[in-house]
């Protein structure tokens, strides 16, 4: 039996901050086991969020050089979590902060230079996950989907509520995963309007209503009719989505009510359609997974033939990370940890660069 102690760090396109996940891997035979020892959210100031947001508009020097100082921030954060909590770590997986996402010109990038990551906490960093994939043709997204084959093989569908929402589950042998489209960017830009950074529990959008415009200009997207693999960002949602909110002259809650069906109805297309099973389970995290409104109007357009199945906070919070970290181990161990099936590459990798400290 062999064991991991793994710190993953993700920093997602919802943009509320980033999470540290410390974690165990045990493997025994093909089995992969974890468990998630330590964690820590660190929310992201106004001024780090709003460059985030925008670092899709900086020069290219600006963009090296935060690429810099946000690796130079990642490593420091590591450091301290370390230090706190007297943590004994093998390696340090990043995911980065995704600043361009266009599949369709070759383009991923993810800031967060693993050298100043790895000199700033002393520790060897595993990190640009995507760029091999884009490199051998692929989407370079989602790569969540190794680790819900490997870690959480026991569910139908499992279903990620982050800013964009994707899905991933097995079909004929083959792992198939892709973007479904929205989920919370849409929610937290109209409750950004009223200067909200989220609608906690989805209170607002329960007490409103649906417009039916809106949501049949938001059903209309031409992303919807791709077929998979596909994968979509922030740059889609600016481009397509915004007008189409901006355009709707209506209440905060008319907006996150009409969006929230939009997007439930969006998820429940996708698993309907490839439901083999009478009864089928879909495992849902993200934080989309703590939006009670959200999560019943899922349970509504489901149906009682799929169990949605909302897991511990931790779990909710942290799987991104944790799948992150077991990434870096496949990397370490020279193994696949990116399945063509899902991106579209031409063929399976093990990617991720490594970076020692000095
Ligand atoms: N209690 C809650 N009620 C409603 N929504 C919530 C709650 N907690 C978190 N959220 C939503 O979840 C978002 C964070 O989700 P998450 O951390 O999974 O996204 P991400 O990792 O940044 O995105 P992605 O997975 O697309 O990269 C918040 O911005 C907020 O919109
Ligand atoms: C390019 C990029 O960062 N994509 C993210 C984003 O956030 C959700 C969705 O869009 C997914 O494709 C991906 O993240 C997860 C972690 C993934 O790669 O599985």
């Amino acid at each position: 039996m062999k064991t991991f102690k793994v710190i993953g760090l993700m920093s997602g396109t919802s943009l509320d901050g980033l999470d540290l996940t410390y974690c165990h891997f045990t493997r025994t035979l093909d089995r992969w086991a974890y468990r998630i020892t330590k964690t820590q959210s660190i929310s992201y100031s106004k001024s780090m969020k709003d460059k985030l947001k925008n670092s899709i508009y900086l020069s290219a020097d600006e963009l090296l050089m935060f690429n810099n100082t946000y690796g130079q921030w990642l490593g420091e954060q590591v450091k301290s979590f370390i230090k706190t909590n007297a943590l004994e770590v093998d390696f340090i997986a990043s995911h980065g902060h995704t600043t361009h996402h266009q599949p369709e010109n070759g383009l991923t990038y993810q800031i967060g230079s693993g050298q100043h990551l790895a000199n700033a906490c002393k520790h060897k960093v595993v990190c640009d996950f995507r760029t091999n994939d884009v490199a051998l043709g692929g989407q370079g997204a989602p790569l969540v989907p190794i680790g819900d084959r490997l870690l959480f093989g026991e569910y139908d569908f499992c279903l990620n509520l982050g800013g964009i929402s994707n899905i991933s589950f097995e079909k004929d042998g083959q792992r198939i995963a892709y973007d479904i489209g929205l989920a919370n960017m849409i929610l937290n830009y109209i409750t950004q309007k009223i200067d909200l950074n989220y609608d906690k529990g989805g209170q607002l959008a329960k007490s409103g209503t649906v417009n039916q415009k809106m949501l049949d200009a938001l059903n209309a997207l031409d992303y919807y009719k791709l077929p998979f693999p596909k994968s979509t960002g922030f740059e889609w949602f600016e481009d397509k989505v915004v007008p189409i909110v901006d355009a709707t002259d209506e209440s905060i809650e008319n907006l996150l009510h009409t969006s929230i069906h939009h997007l439930c109805e969006q998820i429940a297309l996708q698993v309907k359609s490839n439901t083999t099973k009478h009864k089928s389970n879909l495992l849902v995290t993200g934080g989309g997974a703590l939006n009670d409104f959200l999560i019943a109007t899922l349970k509504t357009k489901l149906g009682e033939a799929v169990d949605v199945i909302v897991p511990s906070q931790e779990l909710i919070e942290n799987k991104e990370a944790l799948v992150f970290a077991l990434m870096g181990i496949l990397r370490i161990e020279r193994e696949i940890n990116v399945l063509c099936s899902v991106t579209g590459a031409k063929r399976d990798s093990s990617s991720g660069v490594v970076y020692l400290p000095n």
